[in-house]
C-alpha cells in the first residue's frame, strides 16, 4: 500500500491531535506550517501559512478556529486536501466527507449523513443518520447530533451538546458546551443552556 505524506497548515492544540491521528492512520505528516513556529509533536515546521501555497503535498488545515480554517481554505491555499480519519472512528459507507475534514478519534458518522468540506468532528462527537453538515464547522469533543439534523456554514457545536431529532441550526452559530438544542437556530446566534436559548448574536461575515 502506498504511504500518503502530508502537511498540516497550523501548529497549535488542534493540530497536535491531527498530526496524532494521522500517524495512527500510517500516514506520514512531513511537517507543519505557522507563522509561530511552534513545537508540534517533534514535526518540522516548514514556515508560515503564505509558505503553504507553494507545496504540492495533500494538505489538511488544522486549525480548530472555524472563521480561521475558511479563510485560509478560501484565500491563501489552493491544495489537494486530504481527509483525517482515526482508526477508532466509525463511518458509515453510506455517508459523505468533505475534502480536508478531520474525523477524530472515537467519532461515529452514520449513514445518510452529509459531511462538508474542512468539518472537525472532534473526540467522540456522534452524527446520526441524514444529518447534513456545512463546511468549516466543528462538532465538539462528544457532542450528539440525533437523526436528520442540519448544521449551517461555520457553525461550533460545543462539547457534550445534544440535538434533537431534524433540528436545523443556521450559519456561524455557537451552541454552548452542554447545550441540549430542541428547536431550530438561527443564523449567528450563541445559544447555551437545557433548553438551549438564544444569549446574544454574532455579527454576520
Ligand atoms: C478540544 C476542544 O477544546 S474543542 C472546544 C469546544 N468548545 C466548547 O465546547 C466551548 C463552547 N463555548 C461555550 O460554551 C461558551 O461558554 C459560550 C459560547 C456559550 C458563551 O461564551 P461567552 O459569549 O464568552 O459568554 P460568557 O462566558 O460571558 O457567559 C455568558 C453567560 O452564559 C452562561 N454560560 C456560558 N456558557 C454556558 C454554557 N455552556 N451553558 C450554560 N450557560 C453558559 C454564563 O454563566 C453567563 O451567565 P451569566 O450572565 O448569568 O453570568
Amino acid at each position: 500500500m502506498a504511504i500518503t505524506e502530508v502537511i498540516l497548515v497550523g501548529g497549535g492544540g488542534h493540530a497536535k491531535v491531527v498530526a496524532d491521528c494521522l500517524q495512527s492512520q500510517g500516514t506520514i505528516v512531513k511537517g507543519f506550517f505557522d507563522p509561530h513556529q511552534g513545537n508540534l509533536l517533534g514535526l518540522t515546521c516548514l514556515g508560515n501559512y503564505q509558505s503553504a501555497l507553494h507545496t504540492d503535498v495533500p494538505v489538511i488545515i488544522a486549525i480548530g478556529d472555524n472563521a480561521v480554517r475558511e479563510r485560509i481554505a478560501r484565500h491563501e491555499v489552493k491544495h489537494r486536501y486530504f481527509i483525517a480519519q482515526h482508526p477508532s472512528v466509525i463511518c458509515s459507507q453510506y455517508a459523505t466527507i468533505g475534502e480536508g475534514s478531520m474525523l477524530l478519534h472515537g467519532a461515529i458518522v452514520q449513514a445518510g449523513a452529509v459531511i462538508g468540506k474542512h468539518v472537525i468532528l472532534n473526540t467522540g462527537s456522534q452524527v446520526d443518520h441524514d444529518c447534513v453538515i456545512g463546511d468549516y464547522v466543528h462538532i465538539a469533543p462528544s457532542a450528539v447530533l440525533c437523526g436528520g439534523v442540519e448544521i449551517g456554514e461555520g457553525a461550533l457545536i460545543g462539547a457534550n451538546a445534544v440535538v434533537r431529532p431534524k433540528i436545523k441550526i443556521g450559519k456561524g452559530v455557537v451552541a454552548g458546551a452542554g447545550a441540549v438544542v430542541v428547536r431550530d437556530v438561527p443564523d449567528y446566534a450563541i445559544i447555551a443552556g437545557n433548553p438551549a436559548r438564544v444569549l446574544k448574536f454574532n455579527e454576520p461575515k
